[in-house]
């Protein structure tokens, strides 16, 4: 299967190449950079300082997807879109892990699965989508009494707030209430604010240093709590989760899948 990588000179580009260039039945294909990028013309291989692989990096999206059967993309929303664009042009497969997508960039996504198979997720890790199904049903189970906070810790270079993960997870915590997330989520608190209100599920943000990615969900009850955390330590978490789902989807029809469908946690 032919892989590119969508902004491959990036911190989550780098780590895909890596593990593209390390799996079996998987070829390196393709990469992207933005235009103007020193890396435009070289090597895929390149980034991560491995022999040449006959792949070149592109500065043009169409012709990313042109030259493989599916594009790995966490780059941002705009290129996303383009991507997605693209990935029903020619009915191929796109994996986003792009976060920070928007509602008309959510519309257009499901507008191009008629047409292409694709498989978004804000956090393509096996554990953080275990965390997403634990959420689920401890939220379903304990009541109103138990406030849902949920705390996360990025890498200073972060640009989303709060992080794809941590809204995935007040999703899932609405989900098991049987609440809408957009009615009842906090996620700003600054000077008087007054009392938390029942019900309510709130977000914080820490961004700093070099953290990969912590995530956890409190359940602050009457006489207890309980926290649900994942702590990422290494970035090849996710491209391995991006590269089964890749793998995944070969054998599905068109449509928007979740790394639950590919996990099989739906
Ligand atoms: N779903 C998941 O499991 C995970 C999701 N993410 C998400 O992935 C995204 C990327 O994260 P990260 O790798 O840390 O970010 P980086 O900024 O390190 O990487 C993004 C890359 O995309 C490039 N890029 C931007 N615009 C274009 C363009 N028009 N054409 C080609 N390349 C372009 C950037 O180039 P330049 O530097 O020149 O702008 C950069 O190399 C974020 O949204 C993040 O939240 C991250 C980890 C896991
Ligand atoms: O930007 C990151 O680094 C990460 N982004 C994703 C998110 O927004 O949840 C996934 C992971 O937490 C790392």
């Amino acid at each position: 299967m032919k892989i590119g990588i969508a902004g491959c000179g990036g911190r989550m580009g780098r780590m895909l190449v890596r593990h593209t260039l390390d799996t079996p039945g998987v070829l390196l294909a393709a990469g992207s950079e933005r235009p103007g990028s020193d890396l435009v013309g070289a090597d895929v291989a390149s980034v991560v300082g491995a022999a040449p692989v006959g792949a070149v990096i592109t500065d043009d999206p169409a012709a990313l997807v042109a030259a493989c059967d599916a594009v790995i993309d966490f780059t941002t929303p705009a290129l996303t879109a383009v991507h997605a664009e693209q990935a029903a042009a020619r009915g191929s497969i796109l994996v986003i892990g792009t976060t920070g997508l928007g509602a008309s960039d959510l519309s257009l996504l499901s507008e191009a699965a008629a047409d292409a198979r694709i498989v978004r997720a804000p956090n393509m890790s096996v554990g953080v989508n275990l965390l997403m199904a634990l959420t689920r049903t401890v939220a379903a189970t304990l009541g109103e009494e138990y406030d849902i906070e949920i705390v996360e810790h990025h890498h200073r270079h972060k640009v989303d707030a709060p992080s794809g993960t941590a809204l995935g997870l007040g999703e899932a915590a609405a989900q098991g209430r049987g609440v809408d997330l957009d009615a009842v989520s906090d996620r700003a608190r600054d000077g008087h604010t007054g009392a938390r209100e029942d019900g309510h599920i709130g977000f914080a943000v820490v961004r700093g240093g070099d953290v990969v990615g912590d995530h956890t969900v409190m359940f602050a009850g009457p006489g207890e709590r309980i926290e649900l955390t994942h702590k990422a330590s290494d970035r090849g978490i996710y491209a391995r989760g991006a590269l089964r789902a890749a793998l995944w989807a070969q054998d599905r029809p068109n449509g928007l899948y979740s790394m639950a469908d590919v996990l099989g946690l739906g």
